[in-house]
């Protein structure tokens, strides 16, 4: 037994004293309750997808075409979930995605989510765009693995910066997020008029930054803060780059590289070819693309032309422990768990985030042990069938 699974004994044990866990246990409820408890804007902003919503729907009904086959008789009496992925021990195949602005869902935010992922020592990766800077999510974190997400600024010294501060606090691999270089029609915050940033959320990575001060002429204070916003807007992103640009991060970073957002094979195979350690199958939980592929659609295709050239990752739709045995069945090493967490956090913080780490890692464990597989290599599509 890994242990995993324990934890839904101890809820089965806590009803012993009429004691009913915090949150429920089936993480679909928890968009719901998030919806009475956050405001309309920020409930709008991590809920909503790009245009009519339709891959956020596909995300979901791609997982719903697949189906678990159990298996009997296998003694799946050891378990052990644990993997290592680029470099980084894992006590199972979850990752708690990068998600910007986490301020919005909880006071604490990204803080609480460093202190839940280190008590679960689950590797959390740290957006650019969060609301708490790199070093001090990095204090908060303690000896927790982590790793960096870079949104690729124009300004090529700020982007040194941030992988320079990033490698002084102990972030070990970067996800350079390639789907996002501008955000997509949304039409929920539209309707709202609503952009957390350009209320000063999430831009404490860039306000906090040496090079960034630089080019606004000084440290951001009430004189200077709409010349800085509008600054970070024009900086956020790069649509102009390209796979040559890719040489310039293996120069600046000399630890292991993913690249976030891949869907097309032949995407993957030049990841590959420009010696990218990673990449992470994603359409951003469809708020980037409305219309596109599936996350899990585009996922076979993707660990077909990388081969054991590179790890794949996935994400975009993760909900359940089933989820994750489908998508580490089609060939993902590990996922990244995105809105979930999102919403343990704005509903109970560190310890909502926990609830639905420990919930999602017993669930793939009891999940796995009773299709009959002990370790997640032991999943390949022959435990699925199409539904
Ligand atoms: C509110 C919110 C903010 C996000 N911010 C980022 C970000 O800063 N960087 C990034 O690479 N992805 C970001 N993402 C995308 C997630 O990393 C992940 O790809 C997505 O949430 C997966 O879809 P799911 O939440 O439906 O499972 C964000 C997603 C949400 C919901
Ligand atoms: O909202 C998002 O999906 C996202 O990735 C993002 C982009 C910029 C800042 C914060 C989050």
């Amino acid at each position: 037994m890994s242990g995993l699974a324990d934890f839904q004994n101890s809820i089965y044990l806590q009803g012993l004293g009429d004691v009913l866990p915090p949150l429920p246990t089936d993480l679909t409820r928890l968009e719901g309750l998030a919806e009475r408890s956050l405001s309309a804007r920020a409930f709008g902003y991590v809920a909503g997808s790009a245009g009519t919503e339709a891959t956020a729907r596909a995300n979901r009904a791609a997982f719903d075409r697949w189906r678990i086959v159990p298996r009997m008789l296998r003694d799946v009496a050891e378990r052990d979930l644990s993997v290592t992925v680029l470099g980084t021990p894992m006590p199972s195949p979850v990752l708690l995605g990068p998600i910007g602005v986490q301020s919005i869902f909880h006071p604490d935010g990204e803080l609480a989510v460093a202190r839940a992922a280190a008590v679960e020592g689950l590797t959390m990766v740290l957006s650019t765009a969060s609301s708490f800077g790199i070093e001090e999510v990095a204090e908060a974190n303690g000896d927790g693995p982590r790793w960096y997400q870079l949104y690729w600024p124009k300004d090529r010294e700020l982007a040194v910066s941030f992988l320079e501060r990033a490698k002084t606090a102990g972030y070990t691999a970067l996800v350079v997020t390639l789907d996002t270089f501008t955000l997509a029609w949304r039409p929920r915050d539209l309707d709202q008029a609503y952009l957390p940033f350009l209320r000063g959320i999430g831009v404490a990575n860039y306000f906090g930054d040496p090079v960034f001060q630089k080019a606004v002429g000084g440290p951001v204070t009430e004189a200077n803060r709409d010349m800085a916003l509008l600054h970070w807007v024009a900086n956020f992103g790069n649509p102009s780059l390209t796979w040559d640009d890719l040489i310039f991060l293996r120069e600046h970073w000399d630890g292991p590289i993913a690249l976030k957002g891949i869907q097309h094979p032949d995407d993957a195979r030049q990841a590959v070819d420009a010696g990218m350690d990673a990449v992470i199958v994603s359409n951003h939980g469809g708020r980037q693309v409305d219309g596109a592929v599936a996350s899990l659609d585009a996922l076979p295709g993707v660990v077909e032309a990388v081969r054991d050239q590179a790890t794949v990752l996935f994400d975009s739709g993760i909900r359940t422990g089933a989820d994750i045995v489908k998508a580490l069945a089609l060939g993902a090493r590990a996922v990244l768990v995105g809105r979930p967490y999102a919403y343990g956090l704005a509903l109970g913080g560190q310890a909502g985030v926990q609830h639905v780490l420990r919930c999602l890692q017993a669930e793939l464990e009891l999940t796995m042990a009773l299709s009959g597989a002990k370790r997640p290599d032991e999943l390949h599509p022959e435990v699925l069938l199409r539904a």
